[in-house]
């Protein structure tokens, strides 16, 4: 996919010295199921050439267990424990200098504990995906099984009350992107919310330059 070149604030940061290169900084991106976090995270990840992580997965890598099973074998206080947890090891494995994209799970957000630890973290941007609950039930359709709460229910009805109860806790996230249309016009929306959000504080001038 063709994508529109990021621009220099998304940049990996030059190596000026010690200071920077300790620097991480994480694009995190939250929102319901079917908003495309993960979708848009992946090319993201691709267009910054940075490493990308998404929580499900590395949550069903570490558990060798899928998310539908950890919910229906340990229930949801299991697997929330096990998002917060990983979250947790995310946030400090951006790498040095560097930039990456985390794609969150849609209920991770909605625990105080993990926002906390977002905002408390230097360089982390939390990013809303935001998609009315009919685009969201037309998007989980075809992956429906790999989502427990939507299982043996009304998908759309599911979705319109999970939103209900999440909504204010996804409006706390720094940027709020509409995310209707397509994977390549949200890439391009995202990268232009980025660059009036930088991920680092402008570098000092160089002393003797204008
Ligand atoms: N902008 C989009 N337009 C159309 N389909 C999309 C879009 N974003 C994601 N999808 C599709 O919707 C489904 C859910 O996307 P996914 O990235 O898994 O969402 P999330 O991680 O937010 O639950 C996938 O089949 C994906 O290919
Ligand atoms: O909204 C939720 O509570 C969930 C969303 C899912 O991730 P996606 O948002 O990536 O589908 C997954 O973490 C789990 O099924 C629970
Ligand atoms: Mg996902």
């Amino acid at each position: 996919m063709t994508a529109p070149c990021p621009p220099a604030s998304l940049q990996r940061p030059a190596p000026i010295g010690p200071t920077s290169q300790a620097t991480q900084a994480s694009i995190v991106l939250v929102g319901m199921m079917g908003a495309g976090k993960s979708t848009v995270g992946r090319h993201l990840a691709q267009q910054l050439d940075c490493p990308f992580a998404d929580v499900d997965r590395e949550i069903e890598r570490a558990e060798q267990c899928s998310v539908a099973d950890i919910f229906a074998q340990r229930g949801e206080g299991a697997f929330r424990h096990l998002e917060r947890v990983t979250i947790k090891r995310l946030l400090k494995s951006a790498p040095a200098g560097g930039v990456q994209v985390i794609a969150l799970g849609g209920g991770a957000w909605a625990q105080p504990e993990v926002r906390h630890m977002v905002r408390a973290t230097p360089h982390c941007r939390s990013v809303w995906l935001q998609a009315d609950p009919a685009t969201l039930r037309q998007r989980v359709a075809k992956q429906q099984p790999t989502r427990p709460l939507l299982a043996g229910t009304d998908p759309e009805a599911a979705l319109e009350c999970l939103l209900a109860q999440r909504a204010a806790a996804y409006g706390e996230a720094e940027i709020h992107l509409p995310a209707q249309g397509g994977v390549e016009q949200i890439l391009a929306a995202l990268l232009a919310k980025l660059a009036d959000h930088p991920l680092m504080p402008p570098l000092p001038p160089i002393p003797g330059t204008p």
